[in-house]
């Protein structure tokens, strides 16, 4: 008798649990054609108010009937789709929902009706979900909430056991959520609504106002189930992980999630390895905490970090520069229960204390103020949505695509940009340091060098493809770029664009424009009036040499460019008749005096170059 009694109790419980897990959550099904064409959303968008279901019962009919249409969910947490997908399997399956309404699926085929009276959607602040309904058969008015068991731990009856099994689940690396439930009678819930609708009516302090009016329903509620969802790892992150991190990449994961389960992700994603230590840095809230959790910490070494959002918040308090300067150092750092707000103030932090660049990656909602605040944000485009991907500056479909976007693309990036700038600044400083020789030489006369269309020409036809083609430069294939992540590193001490470099790019331009400018005055002191065009082909002349000294490996567009450019100019040469002289320019002095100023500006730095190649190669020579 007694044995029947708990069994008895037992059975309905769980079945209560299901229901709950049943009716708790954010998802729609969707109806799709077996073709896979069409799909139709029930209610969602329409704006119906709760209680206006008769017009649709002819539609129910429709939808209850067998059809050979395959059932989607779609919700924002892919969490909730795989909570709907299993009470599915157990039996009590999601059919319908809309803004009003919401039909479950019984084992004997009863459809079970409840109208959605109040739905309180999950933010990341206040870490759960509520919903309000009402059972049409019974009437009962029952809520659910579902959250995180930090918050849930709180509002629940007593009870012994939530903790330990929460924290038995998230240490198999599960993402665990706690369902709750209450009963409301009528009047229970008509004074909730009068008290939320005139908190919602509210002109000051609206959002506190109804959270304080949710809250006040968020006591002793029943507690019902714990549920964990695995969160499994997409394809190859841990070689994207270990790819990044030998890339000289510092890695932070910040997540909403339990320590516990973040732990366990860090280590099955490698983030940490297995013989490495990990600090769980204990919870602290007053500073005299902070400093003793600090100094012990400080003690460890090579070790990484683990810490809760509300710790973390104590220790930018109190000791900001202290704990970044600890962290900074760490192989890796974990935040769990991070707000998005405290997502993106770790961003900044980190950006203002160590002043390098920051790239933030994250898939969901939640990781979008991150992504901005980031200096390159990325965004996964995945099962959470598309806000993350819509609000990043890159969106890839992968975690393991970062490498290739890192690694190849972004070195390469980097390595043209600072080629291209270099070499604009080159081609306009050299043509400024031949006027101003010009100019110096003639008592600083006012008279321009080059007249009207050349020095159009010099900016656009004659140089521009060929140095526009340098974006098109590699210096090592992609797959060399990911096999030697080492590469990547060294781009961090920013080598390609420094004012070494700059003044580097300045000087060879002073020393290139002097030579060209004095060679044409002395050689053709003679010939003055020839001067324009034996120092113009020089300058022509010169910088597409640069450009193809500069070139690491050759594209037939670059090939294309430099063809094209110099052909452009000999053209040129024959129709411009105002500026070249016809005559001269066909003679052998003209050529073998461009010729000689030509080397003499571009001699010495391709044996430059040629010497340093030798004796102190860059590594990505060595690899290629
Ligand atoms: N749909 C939901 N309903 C109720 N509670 C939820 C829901 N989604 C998440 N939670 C709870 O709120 C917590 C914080 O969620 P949040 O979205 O900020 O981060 P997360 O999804 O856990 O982690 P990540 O930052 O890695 O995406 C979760 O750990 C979970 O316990
Ligand atoms: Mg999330």
């Amino acid at each position: 008798m007694l044995f029947a009694k708990v069994r008895r109790s037992e059975v309905t419980r769980v079945q209560e649990a299901v229901k709950a897990v049943a009716l708790c959550h954010n998802v729609t099904p969707v109806y799709e054609e077996s073709s896979g064409q069409e799909s139709r959303t029930e209610g969602g968008d329409c704006d119906e108010s709760p209680g206006s279901v008769e017009s649709q019962t002819e539609a129910d009919q429709h939808y209850w009937q067998p059809k050979k249409e395959t059932c989607v969910y779609q919700a924002s947490s892919p969490d909730e789709v795989a909570l709907v997908k299993w009470t599915e399997e157990v039996g009590l399956a999601l059919v319908r929902r809309d803004l009003s309404s919401m039909h479950l699926r019984t084992p004997a085929g009863m459809t079970h009706s409840y109208t959605i009276m109040q739905v309180f959607p999950f933010t990341s602040e206040t870490k759960r979900m509520g919903i309000i309904l009402k059972e049409e058969h019974t009437g009962e008015i029952v809520f659910y909430l579902k959250g995180a068991d930090v918050v849930m731990s709180g509002i629940v009856q007593y009870n012994d056991w939530l903790e330990e099994e929460c924290g038995n689940m998230a240490r198999e690396g599960l993402r665990t959520l706690v369902v709750a439930k209450k009963t409301l009678t009528e009047e229970q819930y008509m004074d909730f609504e009068t008290r939320y609708n005139a908190a919602r009516m509210s002109v000051s302090d609206r959002v506190a106002r109804v959270a304080a009016v949710v809250e006040s329903l968020e006591r002793e509620m029943e507690l019902l189930c714990v549920t964990g969802v695995e969160d499994r790892l997409q394809d190859r992150v841990r070689p994207t992980l270990e790819l990044l991190r030998n890339a000289g990449i510092k890695i932070w994961m910040l997540t909403g999630d339990k320590l516990e389960t973040a732990t366990c992700i860090a280590k099955s994603s490698r983030l940490v390895s297995r013989t490495q230590g990990l600090h769980v840095f204990k919870c602290v809230v007053t500073r005299t905490d902070a400093h003793l959790e600090l100094n012990t910490f400080r003690k460890k070494q090579d070790c990484a970090l683990v810490i809760s959002g509300d710790s973390l918040e104590v220790c930018l308090q109190y000791y900001q520069h202290e704990f970044l300067e600890l962290a900074c150092g760490c192989p890796a750092v974990i935040c769990c229960r991070c707000s998005p707000t405290q997502k993106a103030e770790v961003v900044r932090l980190i950006q203002r204390h160590t002043g390098r660049r920051t790239a933030a990656v994250g898939d969901g909602g939640n990781d979008v103020s991150m992504i901005q605040a980031a200096d390159a944000g990325i965004g996964i485009a995945g099962r959470e949505g598309l806000q993350a991907s819509l609000a990043a500056d890159f969106s890839v479909p992968q975690f393991s695509h970062l490498a290739r976007l890192l690694l190849v693309h972004g070195r390469r990036s980097y390595k043209r940009s600072a080629s291209l700038s270099q070499f604009v600044i080159h081609r306009g400083l050299i043509i400024s340091t031949m006027q101003a020789v010009f100019s110096s030489v003639f008592y600083f006369s006012s008279v321009a060098l080059y007249p009207g269309f050349l020095m159009v020409g010099y900016a656009t036809l004659y140089t521009m493809f060929p140095v526009f083609s340098l974006v098109l430069d590699k210096d090592v294939s992609g797959k060399i770029a990911l096999t030697y992540p080492e590469l990547y590193k060294e781009l961090s001490k920013g080598r390609s664009l420094s004012f070494k470099t700059f003044f580097m790019w300045v000087l060879i331009s002073i020393y290139q424009g002097g030579v060209i400018m004095y060679g044409a005055l002395v050689m053709f002191e003679d010939e003055f009036i020839h001067i324009v065009a034996i120092s113009f082909t020089s300058l022509v002349l010169t910088e597409l040499i640069m450009v193809a000294l500069t070139i690491r490996t050759w594209h037939y567009i670059m090939a294309l460019a430099e063809l094209l450019s110099f052909g452009l100019y000999i053209l040129s040469l024959i129709v411009l008749k105002d500026y070249f002289d016809a005559e001269f320019i066909q003679t052998t002095n003209f050529l073998w005096k461009v010729v000689v100023i030509t080397l003499v500006s571009c001699l010495p730095l391709y044996i430059l170059k040629f010497l340093r190649k030798k004796f102190s190669p860059p590594s990505y020579s060595k690899l290629s």
